[in-house]
């Protein structure tokens, strides 16, 4: 890494928590909040279809996605390539957010933060963990993630809390501050958090520096697999919605997320389509820009194979053949 002590350090923001709890809308907020400085975003994303990438607002400088598998486990690979490069850069960024993967052991990457070279460049402000208000205590139990990615953060954002009671949400803040007491706990609606927060000095993270705590949690090595499926065919929507929230209850401890943009029939909208918990929901990305568009939804989760992915999805499939590719196009002129 080269050596430019002279000039400012850039800030990092390392941002963590589960499957769906709602990173990317507290990376667009914090964007918002520090618009006009030089921000640079360091995605990375589970699973081969990247959706996270489209949903990041622009007010970035720069935006890297990291796809080769989790950062934590690749720590030395692409993360240092882009480090470096940050580092070699002439024109020095003001922020760095790095958003992690919803399984990633946030510990391991703000480490690399404390290499002597990176430190001379980097300051690590913050490592965020986002927990979903209404999620977050069953997957505390379930996954080991969860609780790496608590005990690694200095703040924890309880985010979503519109889906719960204020009890409940109390409850939640005491489970969080015996979780990792070194940690400031906030409460967050849509990924807003006070703006200062950002400005506070990270405190040495005692849990971190307790060598006993690697045995308590054992190795990490994730468990979580992706199957994506991909398709030229049409969904219909009630049929789609019915499979869905149907293999969702059922299964809800076994598929932590589902996203991607999908094309219903008779309808030339890109629909976003995403899980989180038992909560399915479809929104709206303008429309798809080419003829052929092809439909990609990635099932992240426990156990998942394809032929049972297939099996749940084929009721909702229409099958689009050329007739109706010839009438689309004579419909959009092309
Ligand atoms: N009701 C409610 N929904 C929210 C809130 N914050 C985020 N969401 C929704 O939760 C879903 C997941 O949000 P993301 O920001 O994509 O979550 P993520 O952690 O980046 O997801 P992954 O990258 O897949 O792990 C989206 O549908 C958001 O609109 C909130 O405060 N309340």
């Amino acid at each position: 890494m080269v050596n430019m002590e002279a000039e400012q350090k850039i800030n990092v923001y390392l941002i963590t928590g589960f499957l769906g709890a709602g990173k990317t809308t507290v990376l667009n907020h914090l964007l918002k909040s520090l618009e006009g400085e030089r921000n640079v975003v360091i995605e990375n994303e589970f699973g081969k279809v990247s959706v996270d990438g489209s949903l990041i607002s622009k007010s970035y400088s720069d935006l890297y996605e990291l796809n080769n598998g989790c950062i934590c486990c690749s720590l030395d690979e692409e993360l240092y390539d882009v480090l470096s490069l940050l580092a070699r850069s002439n024109e020095r960024a003001h922020n760095l957010f790095i958003e992690t993967t919803g399984v990633a052991d946030a510990g391991n990457v703000a480490a690399i933060f404390k290499r002597e070279d990176v430190s001379k460049v980097f300051n690590l402000r913050r490592v965020i963990c986002i927990a979903d208000a209404e999620t977050v205590e069953d997957y505390l139990g379930e996954t080991n993630e969860t609780i790496r990615q608590v005990i690694a953060s200095d703040l924890i954002v309880i985010n979503k809390i519109d889906l719960v009671t204020p009890e409940y949400a109390l409850k939640l803040k005491d489970l969080m501050s015996s979780a990792n007491p070194f940690a400031e706990v906030i409460f967050s609606k849509d990924g807003t958090i006070p703006e200062q927060l950002l400005y506070e000095t990270r405190k040495e993270n005692q849990l971190l520096l307790n060598e006993n705590l690697g045995a308590f949690l054992g190795a990490n090595k994730h468990k979580i697999v992706t199957v994506t499926y991909r398709t030229e065919n049409e969904f219909y929507k009630d049929y789609l919605l019915h499979t869905l929230n149907v293999t969702l209850m059922i299964h809800y401890s076994q598929i932590y997320r589902i996203k991607g943009f999908i094309k219903l029939e008779k309808s030339n909208e890109k629909i976003l389509l995403q899980s989180t918990g038992k909560r399915l929901t479809l929104e709206s990305h303008g429309n798809w820009e080419t003829d052929d568009p092809v439909s990609e939804l990635v099932f992240i989760g426990i156990g998942l194979q394809t032929p049972a992915i297939q099996r749940i999805l084929r009721p909702a499939i229409k099958i689009v053949n050329a007739k109706t590719k010839a009438a689309r196009k004579a419909v959009t002129g092309n």
